[in-house]
């Protein structure tokens, strides 16, 4: 189980410990840092199961549609096996509905001290089980069970899309944080492809089987991580801001494959703990400082473009909509059509894996936009003007086009699929990491059912020449990672904060790092003052600070945050 929280600590309390855990005499430890320890590989598979559960449901849900058992028990007239529009609807849709709410929950409740990241996973594991078994349990007349019991699990999927990337983002060595968070998108494609083929081996299952065998398997994705992280610690992160240091040393520790009194473990609680001595002095946080706090608007608004833009690429558009391209060259069953482009999705996310850490997220992204926006000119231009024209040579465009479709797909899953889900995991200072990524993954959720839902209106009333709608948004993504986005690769996550709020321009942050003779308190103190003067009402308060020593005050802060986590009886490593 948890090693971590069971060690013990000298001293009465975690203040008592804090200096001391932070001597220089005590980090000795300067061996080689493994690059990635069988533990870690590990953890970033058995938390990507979390994306099986979120792939493997979006998955489900269009074979379901097709098996005639499924139509029988919840269809609005039995003889003709119809469903209504409304139905079908409720059923496929109410999914995104349930996830977009548990992504808003998702936060605030992983900031709670006790569940932390590592027990609200297991808690959303559970939910999900509720969901499925009300997905078993309903049958004829009862359609409405079926979508209350998508809505649960969607309230899981949802809490999960929150959860993966913030336990990955906050745990992973900074060296491959971008690779692991990444894993969580690979598993999505996976969940979606084992989704596809187990629905093509059901489909002709007779009897209440048939739609019961898929969502009865995927109890095992929930089960296996809600127990899997118990055998994992809580992320650094969350520890040391609960004052719980021992425990966030050893979590470290554990990562990075390295000893608890490794040079690389003081770097990091070092840099946590400067970044929380100046959080503190802002108090306790408030929801709206997502909004308000240094730099927090710009983050928070760029954190949710990329995640609409990440949806707007128009990925969903073949995954909802391939079938029917397919159709126009013959191939006619829409299983073989899915699994196809599943396939495509699952193979070529793995190099999206190496690339990231590789050239950077900005490269990738810049890159994987351009290369979609050419796919969708060339894939809107075909349709629009020879598909769509009856002189038109059907099945050799039609096969260009399930070329391009396959190459979009592929640079989608190389580029902004996983990396999407890297970068809005790793911009947000720790006091609001949860909550930030609460609101990106929101805003891919809500784009997620805005494309599912308007494009079949969209496509009846302009056809193809919709593509070229998701083309001007690729160009869009173009612009926005260029001058919006910094390269977050290499770094620390407080390294990141720092490089924010001294607002190095993004074409030139590759290279930054900070600047020599200076730490991350001395230059975000800088910029906390100068925000502070900009804000006005604070400008005084900041100036007579400015005039102690910033050691000191760190110290102080630290301490008295400390003292109270300790009295509260929660900081103590026990
Ligand atoms: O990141 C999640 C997104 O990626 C996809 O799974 C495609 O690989 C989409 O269906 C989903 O919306």
């Amino acid at each position: 189980m948890d090693s971590s929280r069971s060690s013990t600590v000298a001293g009465d309390s975690p203040a008592q410990n804090t200096p001391a855990l932070l001597k220089n005499a005590e980090f000795n430890d300067d061996s080689k840092v493994p690059f990635l320890t069988v533990r870690t590989f590990l953890m970033a598979i058995l938390v990507s199961m979390g994306g099986i559960c979120f792939g493997y449901d979006t998955g489900q849900i269009s074979g379901f549609l097709q098996m005639d058992n499924f139509r029988y028990q919840f269809a609005d007239n039995r003889e003709t096996l119809e469903l209504s529009d409304i139905r079908t609807g409720l059923i496929v849709a109410m999914l995104s509905i349930g996830t977009l709410v548990g992504a808003l929950i998702a936060g605030p409740i992983a900031n709670n001290r006790r569940l932390g990241r590592k027990y609200s996973i297991c808690l959303w594991c559970i939910i999900f089980c509720l969901g499925n078994v009300f997905q078993i349990a309903a049958q004829y007349p009862y359609w409405w069970i079926m979508m209350m019991g998508r809505i649960i699990s969607g309230f899981s999927i949802g809490g999960l899309s929150v959860m993966v990337p913030a336990y990955q983002g906050e745990s992973a060595p900074a060296h491959i944080r971008g690779a692991i968070v990444c894993c969580y998108q690979l598993f999505i494609t996976i969940g979606i492809l084992i989704a596809y083929l187990i629905n093509f081996g059901c489909v002709n299952l007779s009897g209440t089987p048939q739609w019961r065998v898929p969502v009865g398997i995927s109890f095992f994705w929930a089960f296996v991580l809600g127990v899997g992280i118990l055998f994992f610690p809580e992320t650094p992160r969350h520890e040391f801001r609960h004052g719980n240091v021992e425990s966030a040393t050893h979590s470290i520790a554990t990562f990075y494959g390295v000893s608890p009194r490794h040079k690389v473990v003081k770097k990091q609680l070092e840099e946590m703990q400067q970044k929380l001595a100046i959080e503190l002095e802002g108090g306790k946080p408030s929801l709206t400082e997502v909004f308000t706090g240094p730099r927090m608007f710009y983050r928070t608004i760029l954190g949710m473009t990329i995640q609409a833009l990440q949806q707007m690429t128009g990925a969903n558009f073949f995954f909802y909509y391939g079938t029917t391209i397919f159709q126009s060259v013959g191939l006619n069953n829409p299983f073989i059509t899915q699994i196809i482009l599943g396939a495509v999705n699952v193979v070529t996310t793995f190099p999206g894996l190496y690339m990231v850490e590789k050239y950077g997220r900005r490269m990738c992204l810049t890159l994987g936009a351009a290369w979609m926006f050419m796919c969708y000119m060339v894939f809107a231009s075909l349709g629009y003007f020879a598909l769509e024209n009856p002189q038109g040579n059907d099945a050799t465009i039609g096969y260009v086009m399930i070329v391009f479709a396959c190459l979009f797909i592929a640079a989608f899953a190389s580029t902004w699929g996983p990396q999407a889900w890297a970068v809005t995991s790793e911009i947000y200072p720790s006091r609001y990491r949860s909550t930030c990524i609460a609101l990106c993954a929101a805003s891919n959720w809500l784009f997620n059912f805005f494309i599912g839902f308007a494009t079949p209106f969209i496509t009846s009333d302009i056809g193809f020449s919709y593509g070229y709608l998701f083309a001007a948004c690729n160009f869009i993504a173009v612009l926005v990672v260029y001058f919006f986005l910094p390269e977050t690769s290499g770094k620390s996550l407080e390294e990141i904060d720092t490089m924010f709020l001294m607002r190095v321009k993004p074409w030139k942050s590759a290279k930054w790092v900070v600047p020599e003779g200076e730490t991350l308190s001395s230059t975000d103190r800088r910029a906390s003052e100068a925000y502070a003067s900009r804000r006005g009402s604070r400008a005084s308060r900041s100036g007579s600070r400015a005039n102690s020593s910033a050691q000191v005050r760190s110290n102080s802060v630290m301490e008295k945050h400390y003292a109270e986590t300790g009295r509260a009886g929660s900081a103590h490593v026990n």
